[in-house]
């Protein structure tokens, strides 16, 4: 069963004993962990609006379905739920079975003047899927349209509904011996209309990272009615409709559907780690690989915090994760050379001894970490991350910057010093994706002001830095104010008539991306 105030599934939540331990590894935090609500004792606002008879089975107003479609999963997200502090939840979650059901919710929102706000895996962490305006608002839940309806083997493509989450995708692509591999780490319960929504980063690390790099087409049902796409492996035929929708966060309409490549089950597999004195050495070798031409599909640089935190190493070393893989021919000799490279530049490879333990562990950590921050967050520390993107001739200045400024921040908000690791995420050939995370010891009640004041210190200096607000992580609300200051005006003014003219009842996602 899913949680509906926290990451993932009920089972795997932290249990109670299990916090308190976590919690004992950092000072200043409570003995015990807030309880988690019921949504049934949460005494929602009673809904301001009804859908018409005709819709009515497609919706619910239960407490659970409110409650659970309310925020999305970002650290504020789970502290407010908590905190039981829900005071506009959706007045109706729906859900729609295809498109035509789609098309009807929304011209009933429009005619009403409801707010609507698409929802795939609601694993949102700025603000997505969370309405703040006045108006009565509906969350419209894809995860009914979760099939993969074609399959076409002879160009490896794909034709799948926008409510597909992760595993499902994968699972239906099995059978055809085929994978799409874009496995952000929210994978398992994020939905393909999301990613493609939010222009999500999987964590194949170099090469196709962003879910752009898949799109082949893309069906969009707007209140002005459908774009569909011209099904193509490229097109030089003016501006890229599909690059126009990829991003758009629910602002212009509901992707409903989408063609994308796919590609062989890999077969061959490779990964090694390798250690740095120093992050700065670690930088230096990654940039060298991925200019090499060498494209590894896993290519991450750990510092020592977040190597420590997550047992890749013990001594205070960065290190650096590498993994090939490939369908078709072995691929130990890229590993090695790649491996060298890293030697070149100051690196200690570890043993090659089948699954590397600092790679093992690095992933194991890695899917753990959003049911550990739930338990911390329980215990009123402050548990986030944030990311960004820059070029390698300002990596190194950005890395300690943001760090100076984030940890200037925590100790002037939390009067202790935290924790402010990073580990890089995604490398390109012109620049690195650093990927920070930020452990506190919050005050119980004021968790999210904290954590807010701290985050606005982070937003600065990644202005300040001239590094992207984000990389992955989408813009939502909660980053709308800094996106605005680095989206050129002439094109938020393309924007915004191209949102009156799709929309011209303002009812998709009020709020998102500054509109
Ligand atoms: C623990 C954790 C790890 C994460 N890791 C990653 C990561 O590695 N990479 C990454 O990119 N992101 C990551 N995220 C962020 C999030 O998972 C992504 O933004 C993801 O793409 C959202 O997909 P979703 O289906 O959950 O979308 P939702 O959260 O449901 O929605 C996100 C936004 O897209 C809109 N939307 C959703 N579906 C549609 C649709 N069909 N049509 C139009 N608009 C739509 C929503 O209205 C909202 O604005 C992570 C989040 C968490 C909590």
């Amino acid at each position: 069963m899913r949680s509906w105030w926290g990451w993932g599934t009920v089972d795997q939540a932290i249990n109670d004993a299990e916090c308190v331990r976590l919690a004992g590894q950092l000072p200043g935090l409570p003995d015990t962990p807030l309880p988690v609500p019921d949504p049934a004792d949460l005494n929602l606002p009673a809904p301001r609006t009804h859908p018409p008879a005709s819709l009515a089975p497609l919706c619910s107003i239960t407490a659970a379905d409110r409650a659970s479609h309310a925020y999305g999963k970002a650290y504020r997200d789970v502290v407010r739920a908590l905190h039981r502090q829900l005071p506009n939840p959706p007045d109706v979650v729906a859900y729609p079975r295809d498109e035509r059901d789609t098309e009807a919710l929304i011209d009933w929102a429009a005619d009403t003047g409801v707010a609507v706000v698409p929802y795939g895996g609601g694993s949102s962490v700025v603000g997505g899927v969370e309405y703040r305006g006045e108006r009565p608002w509906l969350s419209l839940d894809l995860s009914a349209m979760d099939q993969v309806l074609d399959v076409d083997t002879t160009s490896r493509a794909i034709r799948v509904q926008a409510g597909t989450l992760g595993p499902a995708l994968e699972d239906q692509l099995r059978p055809h011996g085929l994978t799409m591999r874009h496995f952000p780490q929210s994978f398992e319960f994020s939905s393909v209309g999301g990613w493609l929504a939010t222009r999500a980063g999987g964590h194949y690390a170099t090469l196709h990272t962003h879910i752009d790099d898949f799109v082949e087409s893309l069906r969009v049902l707007t209140p002005s009615g459908v774009s569909e796409s011209l099904r193509v492996p490229a097109s030089g035929a003016g501006p890229s409709p599909d690059r126009f929708f990829l991003g758009s966060e629910g602002i212009l309409g509901v992707i409903t559907e989408a063609w994308l490549r796919v590609r062989d089950r890999p077969v061959h597999k490779a990964s090694r780690s390798v250690s740095f004195p120093s992050f700065a050495d670690g930088l230096t070798a990654m940039r060298a690989i991925v200019q090499s031409g060498l494209y590894p599909a896993n290519c991450r640089l750990l510092d020592a915090g977040e190597a420590a935190l997550s047992g890749a190493s013990t001594d205070g070393s960065s290190v650096l994760v590498l993994g090939f893989e490939s369908a078709h021919y072995p691929v130990a000799s890229q590993l090695d050379a790649a491996v060298d490279l890293a030697r070149q530049h100051g690196g200690t490879p570890a043993e090659p001894s089948g699954e590397d333990s600092a790679v093992g562990s690095w992933r194991s950590a890695f899917l753990r970490m959003p049911y550990l921050r739930d338990g911390l967050a329980r215990m009123s520390a402050i548990v986030e991350t944030f990311e960004t993107a820059c070029t390698w001739d300002r990596a190194e200045e950005l890395y300690k910057s943001v760090r100076d400024d984030v940890d200037a921040a925590v100790r002037r908000v939390t009067g202790s010093p935290g924790m402010i690791n990073c580990r890089v995420t995604h490398a390109y050939p012109d620049g690195p994706a650093p990927y920070f995370t930020v452990i506190a010891a919050g005050r119980r009640g004021s968790e999210v002001a904290m954590w807010d004041e701290i985050k606005q210190a982070a937003n600065e200096s990644l202005l300040g830095n001239r590094a992207t607000i984000t990389h992955h992580h989408a813009v939502g609300r909660d980053h709308a104010p800094w996106y605005e200051k680095q989206r050129p005006d002439p094109f938020a003014a393309a924007l915004r008539h191209a949102k009156a003219a799709l929309d011209p009842a303002g009812v998709m996602n009020p709020g998102v991306l500054g509109m």
